[in-house]
């Protein structure tokens, strides 16, 4: 009907869209190089964030967990039927970012049900898992015992309730043989995270390289043939990313020069490949059920390891880089990211080969199991109509296309306390609070989840000078958030700045082209649908489906909404409001005249970043002169 929505047509739209994504059959559009096949081949993803639906407003990125199920399982009977090893990785971040891990109490009942249904060989923990006390125990209880000696937590410890004791939540490595006889020891490390409940412990890495069973391990008494590390972790190692993975790699380097080390990692939410020497190499798959990545390896010879089957497979292409170029070593590799979306998919499946799908019946299940928990969840549910787009990092942080300036209006309006009400107030949030961009169009509940799914709550200090009061934002941007500060941790920025008026795509354009359904259809006009450009260690050929760039504007770390003030401005005192998520940056930044004890909760303990968006979406205008006849266009 022409974009029109209601709750019902809403739906179906969505499935539309879904349906409706990028053709391979399409040459101008989509992956047009099959995959590198060795003798040992990994999918991976990462940091999917309850995504677990897709992504139903962009088609590039619209394939759902049931096609994933699909995908995998035939991936898995293609690498037996060509004789070779293929294992699924996951390092985790599996809630906090969509409605269906996050609208159900605790995050992930659903959405943990739904994960299961892909045949994983190794997964990992990531924070998300360990900022809430309940998600850790049900982490602990449940998703860890599902998985039994595939989730790998070697850094990562518990406290039992029942026995009182510190427990691993999952084990703290894995020594197996595949089905071809490579002998692999895999660990699962998490960064050095400090923002963990107190119910557990993260285990720093230096630390847990000089413990008695890590050394063991690592020195194991049966031979190894390769060291498998998958970590929330960035890949990348350098000073300003906060990774571990290094001192992981020269501790297994310390006994063994030569073996080769394979990392997968995840957390800082890019695509990303790093060498970190000649038998080494460390794959990120970005976030959100964007990235599937593809590892593969080869030069496994009979004599020297445990591999009994051919040395490179025959009829597809083999990996045919080594890590580095002087390399001596007899490891060659291959790095692919694919778009998650069912043409590509088919692509590296069916096509060609005449067949209808690569759908399997538990593939169908779990789409279906998807759409019934959506619909029991009300996640399709509209509660208002966004008149035009908002985007993070594509639109500078000031202008009236990016999300920061409408959420300082937000928490301007609905975050006030009625008995302080008069009173000026400045509302200080993270920029990380916020996940994802908001589309011009229906608002869903999911759509809450996906810009806002943190539950941080207003904390404040009332009456604090306004001279001072006026200048946290100011110096807590330049000192820069605690979190990053502890970690090292830089965001990673890709070196680029676009001046939306000359570039050849300006960024409006770009905006609206990737986040609008007909973006596919004006390929023709652009040639490339915008999306990762992936610059790595061996290039930038990464990418499976090639796309234009995306403009990239970096954001502050906080940004604040100001309520209550009269025409001139803040005089005398102000209330100053902030997430508990960031409350030790606050004080730091108030200095020694304030503590813990001058800082109580603003509106009350449960109302929290989950909470100012909605109310705003039903309360003003801007979303709601649309309704209830919303469309997109
Ligand atoms: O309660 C919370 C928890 C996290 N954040 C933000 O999320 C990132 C971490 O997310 P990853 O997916 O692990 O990268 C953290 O740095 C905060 O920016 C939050 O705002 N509130
Ligand atoms: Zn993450
Ligand atoms: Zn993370």
């Amino acid at each position: 009907c022409g974009g029109c929505y209601g709750p019902t047509t809403h739906v179906e739209h969505v499935r539309h869209v879904k349906r409706m994504q990028p053709s391979a059959s399409n040459a101008s559009y989509g992956p047009t190089r099959e995959l590198e096949w060795g003798q040992l081949n990994f999918l991976h993803t990462t940091d999917t964030h309850g995504w677990l639906e897709g992504h139903l407003k962009e088609g590039n990125y619209g394939a759902d967990w049931g096609d994933f199920v699909s995908f995998s399982k035939y991936m898995k009977q293609k690498a037996r039927e060509i004789g070779v090893d293929l294992l699924l990785v996951d390092t985790g971040d599996l809630h906090d970012g969509a409605g269906l891990s996050d609208a159900t109490t605790p995050d992930g009942a659903v959405s943990n049900n739904v994960f299961e249904k892909v045949d994983y060989d190794l997964l990992t923990i990531g924070n998300h898992e360990l900022y809430v006390a309940e998600v850790a125990y049900q982490t602990f209880s449940q998703f860890s015992k599902f998985w039994g000696d595939k989730y790998l937590t070697s850094n990562v410890q518990i406290l039992n309730n029942e026995t009182n004791e510190w427990e691993f939540i999952g084990q703290k490595y894995k020594y197996f043989t595949t089905e071809h006889g490579l002998r692999i020891m895999a660990f699962g490390v998490l960064f050095d995270f400090k923002g963990n409940a107190n119910i557990s412990k993260v285990i720093h890495a230096d630390t847990l390289v000089a413990q008695d069973w890590f050394q063991d391990a690592v020195n194991y008494t049966e031979p190894v043939d390769l060291f498998l590390v998958l970590g929330h972790n960035p890949a990348r190692v350098d000073q300003s990313s906060g990774s571990t993975f290094g001192i992981i790699h020269d501790a297994i380097r310390k006994a063994h020069p030569r073996t080769p080390v394979q990392f997968f990692g995840g957390h800082s939410h890019i695509r990303d490949f790093a060498v970190l020497d000649d038998s080494t190499t460390s794959l990120e798959s970005g976030r959100y059920c964007e990235t599937l990545g593809w590892l593969s390896m080869s030069g496994f010879t009979k004599c020297s390891s445990g591999w009994r089957s051919t040395s490179n497979p025959k009829g597809v292409p083999n990996p045919s880089r080594k890590a580095t170029v002087n390399s001596t070593s007899p490891y060659k590799y291959a790095r692919r990211y694919l778009d998650w979306n069912r043409a590509t998919f088919d692509f590296h499946a069916v096509s060609g080969k005449h067949e209808a799908s690569f759908d399997t019946p538990l593939g169908e299940e779990t789409t279906s199991a998807i759409t019934t928990y959506r619909e029991q969840l009300n996640l399709n549910k509209i509660y208002g109509c966004a008149p035009q787009s908002y985007c993070m990092t594509c639109t500078d942080f000031n202008s009236t296309g990016n999300i920061y300036p409408l959420l300082a209006n937000a928490l301007a309006t609905v975050v006030v306390n009625e008995t302080r009400k008069e009173i000026p107030r400045y509302i200080i949030a993270n920029t990380g609070s916020i996940r994802f961009d908001l589309y011009k169009g229906p608002f869903t509940y999911d759509d809450f989840f996906i810009v806002s799914p943190f539950t941080d709550v207003f904390m404040y200090v009332p009456d604090v000078p306004c001279s001072l009061a006026s200048s946290v934002l100011g110096r807590l941007n330049k000192a820069g958030a605690n979190e990053k500060r502890n970690l090292g941790y830089m965001p990673i920025e890709r070196d680029i700045c676009v001046d939306p008026i000359t570039a050849p795509l300006g960024a409006r354009d770009v905006f609206d082209h990737v986040h609008s359904d007909a973006a596919v259809t004006r390929r023709q006009v652009v040639d490339l649908v915008a999306g990762y450009t992936t610059k790595d260690d061996f290039g930038t050929d990464g990418d499976d489906t090639a796309h234009s760039e995306i403009p990239h504007y970096s954001v502050p770390d906080f940004f604040q909404g100001e309520g209550g003030f009269d025409e001139g401005g803040c005089s005398g005192t102000a209330d100053l409001i902030f997430l508990d998520f960031i409350q030790s940056d606050v004080l730091a930044i108030l200095g020694s005249g304030y503590s813990a004890s001058d800082v109580g909760y603003y509106i009350n303990s449960t109302f929290t970043t989950r909470d100012y968006l909605p109310l705003f979406v039903e309360q003003s205008d801007l979303f709601q002169s649309g309704m209830p006849n919303c469309t997109t266009s």
